[in-house]
C-alpha cells in the first residue's frame, strides 16, 4: 500500500467518522428531547391518576354554581373593583378559595388572577397574606389596592418602621385596619420575627387566606427559579386549615407537580386556561440590514399608530443597543428612555415608574424589563430582534394587552439576527433547539401565528380571527426549487473545511452571492441568508462555536444530512414572496388608537391628573381604559348614572371631576360630533379588529358567566 492509498483511505475514514460523530451528536440531541417528553408523560400521567387515587371529589366539583356569598361577591365586584364582569375561571377560581380549598390557577398573563385572591382577601374576616416574588410588583398591587380604599400594606426591607409597627399590632392583636399584607418569600424564610407574629395571627383566627403570586419560582424547572420560594411549604405545614392559593402564567405539567409538593398542597383544585391572547395582533416585519433604517420604521410604527403617547416596549439584543435605540427615537421625537441591568437602582426605577404613569411612552428595554411589568395598558410590544425561544417570546409579547384590549406584537426579523442569538445560547440545555424553533416561526410567511404558540404550548387550535399577519393578510408565495443552491452550499463548505477554514453565516453569504451565478441564479441577500438558515434548521448544515477572548463566534458547517442532499434525496425549497403581504410591505400605517373620540382623551387626560392629585397612583387605577370607553359611550349625566359604570367608590373619589369632564364636553359638541382628534380607526393591519357602538372592545378567550 504505498503512501498515496494510505492518505486516501485516511481521508475517507476521517470523512466517515465525522459524518459518524455528527449522527452521535443529533443522537444524543434526540435522545434527550425524548427524556424530557417522557419525564412530562409520566407526570401527565400521575396528574391524571391523582384525583382517581387520592381525591375522587376533585374532578366532579362544580365551582359555578351558586354560593352563599355571591351576593357580597358581586357588591365588592362591582363597588370596590369597579369589574362589571368576570373573566373566564375568576368566579370558579374565587368560589373555590371562598370554600377553603387549596386552589393552583394556571391563566396567562393579563388573565387577571390578582383578583382571585383579592377578592376572597376582601371578602373573608382576618389578613390575607400574599407572597410575590419582586418589590416593584408589590408596591403596584399595594399602590393600586389603596386606591380603591382596601387597607392593604406591604411588609419588606424597605417599609418605615411606623408601618412595621402598625403591622405587627395588626397581625397580633387584631388593632387597625389590614386586609391584605404583601411579603416577599424572604421574610418567611428568614424572618422568625415575622413569622411567629404570623403564627398569633393564626391562632387568634385572623389569618383568612395565603395567596403565592408568580408560583412558578417554586421550581427549579421554571423560569425564574427563586430559592427562597423553595421553604414556602412551611406555611401549609403550619396553618394546615388556611386555604393556600398558588397563581402563575406558565407552569409546564412538570412545574406544575413541582410547586404542588413544595407548597404541599397536592390535593388542590386546579384551574388552568388556555395560553390563548386572543387580543394581541402578532406580525413579524422584515428587518432591514441597515439599522437606521429599522429605527425610521419603529418611529414612523408608533407615531402613525400610537399618537396618544400610548404606552410601549421596545425589546433589544444588548444593552448598547437599547441606549442606541432609545437615543434615536427621541430623535425622531418619540419619548422613550432605555432600561437594562447595567443601570442602578434608582435610575431604573425612575424610568419604570415614568413608564407606568403614562409620563413616558416607551422603554427600550433588554430581557432584564421583566417580570416587575403590571401596566394593564400596553398597547404594543417591538421586538428589535428575536428572543431566544418560543417562550421567552410569549412572554415578552405578553405583556401587551393586559387589560384584554386591542394590542400589537412586532417582531422585526432578518436572518442574519440568528446567529447572533444562537452564540449566546448555544451552552443552554436545549438552547439552540429553543432558537431554531423561534427561527422557525419568524421565516413562516404562512403559519399562523397563533397555532406556532398553541403547538408550542401543546394545546389544541383556536380560531385566529385574522389576529396575525399571515391570516389577515396571507402572502403569495412562491416555492423556488433550490437544491441545486443546497449542493453548491453543501460542496462549497466541504472545500472550505478540507482547508481547515471556517465560515461565518455572512461571509458564506457573501461567496455564495457570487458562486450562484455559475447555476444563473440571482437570488438577494436576504434570500441566500434565509435559505442557508433553513438548511441549518433542516440539520444539512450547523453551527459551530469558537471563542475569542471577546466573543464566541458562529461557524456554519456541513450537518449530519448533508449528504442526502448532495446524492438528491432531499428535495429543498424556498419561500419566495411574489408581492409582500401588507403588514411586511406597506409603509402606510394606520392609527390604531383605541381611544377615537374626543371625550375619550379628555377622559385619558382627566385620569392622569387625578393619579397625581391622589397621592402619585397610576393612571389605571383611576379609571381602566374600558372604563374610559364605556363612560365616553353612555354619557353619564347624574353619579347614579356613573356609579352604574364604575361602582361605588371610584364614583365617590373621582365621580364629580368625571361629570364634570362629560358635561364639559357634551357642552361643547352639543350634537356629539366628534372632535378632529377624533380620526377613526382605518388602514392596512388587523382588520378583524370590531369596532363597536359602545366603542368598548373587548375580546375574551371565553365568555364570563356574570353580567353584574
Ligand atoms: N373581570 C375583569 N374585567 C375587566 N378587567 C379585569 C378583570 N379581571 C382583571 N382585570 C384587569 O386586567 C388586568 C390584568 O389583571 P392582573 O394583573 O390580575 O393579571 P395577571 O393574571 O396577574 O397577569 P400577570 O401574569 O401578567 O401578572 C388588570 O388591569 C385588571 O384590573
Ligand atoms: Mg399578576
Amino acid at each position: 500500500m504505498g503512501a498515496g492509498d494510505v492518505l486516501q483511505e485516511l481521508m475517507t475514514v476521517e470523512v466517515e467518522l465525522q459524518e459518524v460523530q455528527d449522527q452521535i451528536k443529533y443522537l444524543l440531541n434526540r435522545q434527550e428531547k425524548l427524556y424530557e417528553r417522557q419525564s412530562d408523560l409520566r407526570a401527565l400521567l400521575e396528574a391524571c391518576e391523582v384525583p382517581i387515587k387520592d381525591d375522587p371529589s376533585t374532578s366532579v366539583e362544580d365551582w359555578s354554581g351558586s354560593f352563599e356569598w355571591d351576593t357580597r361577591a358581586d357588591d365588592v365586584k362591582f363597588n370596590i373593583f369597579g369589574i362589571s364582569k368576570y373573566r373566564s375561571n375568576q368566579r370558579e377560581i374565587i368560589n373555590s378559595i371562598m370554600s377553603g380549598r387549596d386552589v393552583l390557577v394556571i391563566m396567562a398573563a393579563g388573565g387577571g388572577k390578582s383578583l382571585c385572591y383579592q377578592l376572597p382577601a376582601v371578602l373573608r374576616n382576618g389578613v390575607a397574606l400574599v407572597v410575590s416574588p419582586l418589590l416593584s410588583l408589590i408596591q403596584d398591587q399595594v399602590m393600586g389596592l389603596n386606591a380603591l380604599g382596601i387597607p392593604a400594606f406591604t411588609l419588606t426591607s424597605t417599609t418605615h418602621k411606623e408601618d412595621e409597627k402598625f403591622i405587627y399590632r395588626a397581625l397580633e392583636k387584631g388593632e387597625g385596619d389590614l386586609k391584605i399584607l404583601y411579603v416577599t418569600p424572604e421574610k418567611i424564610s428568614k424572618s422568625k420575627r415575622f413569622m411567629s407574629k404570623l403564627e398569633k395571627c393564626h391562632h387568634a383566627g385572623r389569618l383568612s387566606l395565603i395567596a403565592i403570586d408568580e408560583a412558578h419560582c417554586c421550581s427549579q424547572w421554571g423560569h425564574d427559579f427563586r430559592p427562597d420560594y423553595k421553604n414556602l411549604g412551611i406555611l401549609k405545614r403550619q396553618f394546615p386549615n388556611i386555604p393556600v392559593v398558588a397563581l402563575t402564567a406558565t407552569a409546564t405539567l412538570k412545574v406544575q407537580l413541582d410547586l404542588m409538593e413544595m407548597l404541599q398542597i397536592p390535593k388542590c383544585v386546579k384551574f388552568v386556561s388556555t395560553v390563548n391572547r386572543p387580543n394581541l395582533f402578532y406580525m413579524v416585519r422584515e428587518k432591514s440590514s441597515v439599522a437606521r433604517v429599522v429605527v425610521d420604521d419603529i418611529a414612523e410604527f408608533i407615531k402613525v399608530s400610537y399618537p396618544n403617547n400610548e404606552s410601549g416596549i421596545v425589546y433589544c439584543f444588548s444593552r448598547k443597543e437599547c441606549e442606541q435605540v432609545a437615543k434615536e427615537l427621541r430623535e425622531r421625537r418619540v419619548s422613550a428612555d432605555y432600561y437594562h441591568a447595567d443601570m442602578d437602582v434608582h435610575a431604573r426605577e425612575k424610568v419604570h415608574t415614568l413608564w407606568s404613569s403614562s409620563k413616558l411612552q416607551v422603554i427600550v428595554g433588554t430581557v432584564a424589563f421583566g417580570m416587575g411589568i403590571n401596566k394593564p395598558d400596553v398597547r404594543f410590544v417591538i421586538h428589535h430582534s428575536l428572543s431566544k425561544s418560543m417562550e421567552t417570546y410569549y412572554q415578552e409579547s405578553g405583556r401587551a394587552g393586559r387589560d384584554g384590549l386591542p394590542s400589537e406584537c412586532l417582531l422585526y426579523y432578518r436572518a442574519a439576527d440568528a446567529p447572533r442569538q444562537s452564540s449566546m445560547v448555544f451552552y443552554e440545555n436545549s438552547g439552540l433547539q429553543n432558537l431554531y424553533d423561534i427561527v422557525r416561526y419568524c421565516q413562516s410567511k404562512r403559519q399562523c401565528r397563533h397555532a406556532a404558540f398553541f403547538k408550542h404550548f401543546a394545546e389544541s387550535l383556536q380560531d385566529c380571527n385574522g389576529m396575525c399577519d399571515n391570516c389577515a393578510f396571507p402572502n403569495d408565495v412562491n416555492e423556488l426549487d433550490v437544491c441545486e443552491h443546497a449542493k453548491l452550499i453543501v460542496s462549497l463548505l466541504q472545500e472550505v473545511q478540507e482547508k481547515d477554514q471556517r465560515l461565518t453565516m455572512l461571509q458564506l453569504v457573501d461567496k455564495l452571492k457570487i458562486v450562484q451565478k455559475e447555476l444563473g441564479s440571482n437570488l438577494k441577500k436576504e434570500e441566500l441568508e434565509k435559505l442557508v438558515l433553513n438548511l441549518i434548521l433542516d440539520r444539512v448544515l450547523k453551527e459551530e462555536f469558537q471563542h475569542t477572548a471577546y466573543s464566541t463566534n458562529a461557524y456554519v458547517t456541513v450537518g449530519p444530512l448533508a449528504k442526502n442532499v448532495l446524492q438528491g434525496k432531499r428535495t429543498v425549497k424556498l419561500e419566495i414572496l411574489n408581492n409582500q403581504n401588507n403588514v411586511s410591505g406597506n409603509k402606510k400605517y394606520a392609527k390604531r388608537s383605541l381611544m377615537t373620540s374626543g371625550l375619550e382623551l379628555k377622559l385619558d387626560q382627566l385620569r392622569k391628573e387625578l393619579s397625581s392629585t391622589h397621592g402619585g397612583i397610576f393612571p389605571h387605577s383611576v379609571l381602566s381604559t374600558e372604563q374610559i370607553s364605556m363612560i365616553s359611550a353612555k354619557k353619564p349625566t347624574s353619579l347614579e348614572e356613573l356609579e352604574l359604570i364604575i361602582g361605588k367608590v371610584k364614583v365617590q373619589r373621582y365621580g364629580s371631576r368625571i361629570l364634570e369632564e362629560v358635561e364639559k364636553y357634551a357642552s361643547s359638541d352639543p350634537q356629539g360630533n366628534e372632535l378632529p382628534n377624533g380620526d377613526q380607526v382605518s388602514g392596512n393591519r388587523a382588520p378583524k379588529r370590531p369596532k363597536t357602538s359602545s366603542a368598548t372592545i373587548f375580546i375574551e378567550s371565553s365568555s364570563g358567566d356574570d353580567a353584574g
